[in-house]
């Protein structure tokens, strides 16, 4: 019997595919009913071909939307709702900005005032074993306001979200750096290092960190910039400006290693706002 592979065949075969059924068990329904082996492996493989090309064709891979300043072309300021900022330098690589007017100097004073009492020995979250270790690489003194806690906070969170167009929820809670004279932070990246067998402990939780925004709440004497070393910038503290840096995943080649260099004279104080990919629930 000569065996012609109908219509009818195909949209069968592409019935059961569609149903769930594995390849295997189609041949062998098509073997027992009388197809020869040949053929009907022929047939399926025609009928799903088809079909596979008249799926309409799958939609572009959309960018995985990251926190990025809400910067209109060519503006040199962003409205933030209820603060106008500044935008003084941009980078593309790395991802940065460095912005000017983030916070009142009232804002740096209130926030360093609440800050003092709570400030402890910085600690940094150990991606080795996902608890918080004191790390000598980090000798600045800190703490951290929970998310939303005082009006004031929830009003800068407010305007950071959507000076960078990122959820409040994303946001870790503010962190608060003192630095005294010799206190720095050694170059280092903010993301959570994949290979480490800490890190999915801590990414549970809201996910990877994917920005970052240093405010600066006063300006040291000498010393304390923020340094890139990848690039060889510098960003030095203006009391109420800020840096932001963004890394679209955890990897050295978006040149977000930084630090904060040692302090010379005066005091440097920082507030950082780390972004994470999701709701971060502390
Ligand atoms: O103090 C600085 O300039 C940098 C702070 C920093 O890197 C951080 O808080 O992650
Ligand atoms: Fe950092």
């Amino acid at each position: 019997m000569s065996q012609t592979i109908t219509p009818e065949l195909r949209a069968w075969i592409v019935q059961q595919a569609q149903a769930g059924c594995r390849p295997e068990a189609v041949l062998q329904a098509m073997l027992r009913a009388g197809w020869n082996e040949d053929v009907a492996l022929a047939a399926m493989e025609q009928a799903l071909q088809d079909h596979v090309a008249s799926l309409p064709a799958a939609a572009p891979a959309r960018a995985t939307p990251r926190p990025q300043l809400a910067l209109r072309e060519g503006a040199h300021t962003i409205d933030a709702g209820d603060r106008i900022v500044q935008v003084l330098t941009t980078l593309r690589r790395p991802r940065l900005a460095v912005l000017g007017n983030v916070l009142a100097p009232e804002e740096c004073d209130a926030l360093m005032r609440l800050a003092e009492p709570r400030l402890k020995r910085s600690r940094t979250v150990q991606t080795a074993t996902g608890g918080e270790e004191l790390n000598a690489d980090r000798t600045s003194d800190g703490m951290f306001f929970r998310r939303g806690e005082t009006p004031l906070i929830q009003r800068i969170e407010a305007r950071l979200s959507r000076l960078v167009q990122w959820p409040v929820e994303n946001g870790e809670g503010l962190q608060v750096l003192r630095y005294r004279p010799g206190a720095q932070y050694k170059p280092h990246y903010d993301y959570f290092d994949p290979r480490a067998p800490g890190t999915p402990r801590i990414t549970a939780r809201g996910g990877q960190r994917v920005a970052t925004l240093v405010m600066y709440l006063s300006e040291p004497v000498r010393g304390g910039g923020t340094t890139f070393p990848d690039v060889g910038l510098e960003v030095l503290p203006q009391r109420g400006g800020a840096v932001f840096f963004a890394y679209d995943r955890p990897d050295p080649a978006t040149l977000t290693l930084h630090g904060g260099a040692p302090v010379l004279e005066g005091e440097k104080w920082v507030a950082t706002k780390w972004l994470r990919e999701t709701e971060f629930t502390p």
